[in-house]
């Protein structure tokens, strides 16, 4: 079943076209990774898709509804509730520690105070980062922060997560562990997973892999032999 559909979306920034055109569909379940390179649009394909961004043509739906017609109000509630997001840099809060910035999500969704922090607990633990739970994100290794971030990310249970370069700061050894933990948990959960990423060996964790190329998809085929690696199902 499809979760989310991409069609025909247009986003330019002034005169800049950052998206011409752009059509997919992401299934249920699955992991899709949307690669290219540096300028191509995937980022802002990725925010179409999240509600961040709202296209100047063509359509995005969730779950059959158009999520482009919705207002911020909306979007944001939609945010909150059924997605999670993840960037390269994992945007935790400075001044709270690894605990507090993993409930955090659940705080804003109304959990009360106990119940998340049980719950930030138990997540920073599936991701081998208990120890760190009191700990501000100075205090952490960019590992064990992009971790955190993780927890975060998947503490709501979103159905879809959006992940842009979650490990483009990482070294290649922390960030094939992390992707790995990423993956596993995802697929326990049925999360959808969009993957943002330049990077081959990080698309191969995907199911399928779309290929973006001046802001639109690349038909001709290059770059579809990464995500039929060893990590697919
Ligand atoms: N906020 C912005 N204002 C102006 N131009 C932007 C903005 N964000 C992106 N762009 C431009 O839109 C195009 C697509 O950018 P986008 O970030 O979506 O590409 P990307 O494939 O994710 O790139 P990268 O891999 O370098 O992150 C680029 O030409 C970029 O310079």
């Amino acid at each position: 079943m499809t979760i989310l559909r991409a069609r025909g979306v247009v986003k330019s920034y002034g005169r800049t076209a950052a998206l011409r055109g752009v059509t997919i569909d992401v299934a249920e379940g699955e992991i899709l990774a949307v690669t290219g390179p540096s300028g191509c649009g995937k980022s802002t394909l990725l925010h179409c898709l999240a509600g961040i961004l709202r296209p100047d043509a063509g359509e995005v739906t969730y779950g059959g509804h158009r999520l482009d017609t919705w207002s911020e109000r909306m979007r944001s509630r939609l945010r909150r509730t059924e997605f999670g997001v993840l960037f390269q840099f994992g945007q935790l809060v400075a001044e709270l520690t690894a605990a507090e910035n993993v409930a955090l999500p659940l705080l804003l969704a109304g959990t009360g105070r106990r119940e998340a922090r049980t719950a930030a607990e138990g997540w920073l633990d599936r991701l081998g980062v208990a120890d760190v739970a009191d700990a501000r994100p100075g205090e952490m290794s960019g590992g064990q922060q992009q971790r955190c971030a993780v927890a975060r990310a998947l503490v709501t249970e979103p159905r879809v997560l959006f992940a842009d370069e979650p490990t483009g700061a990482l070294d290649s050894r922390t960030s094939e562990a992390l992707l790995g933990e990423l993956v596993r948990l995802a697929r326990e959960q049925r999360t959808t997973v969009l993957l943002v990423t330049h990077d081959v060996q990080v698309a191969a964790y995907a199911d399928r892999e779309v290929s973006l190329r001046d802001g639109v998809v690349d038909a001709s085929g290059l770059g579809l032999t990464a995500a039929q690696g060893r990590h697919g199902r």
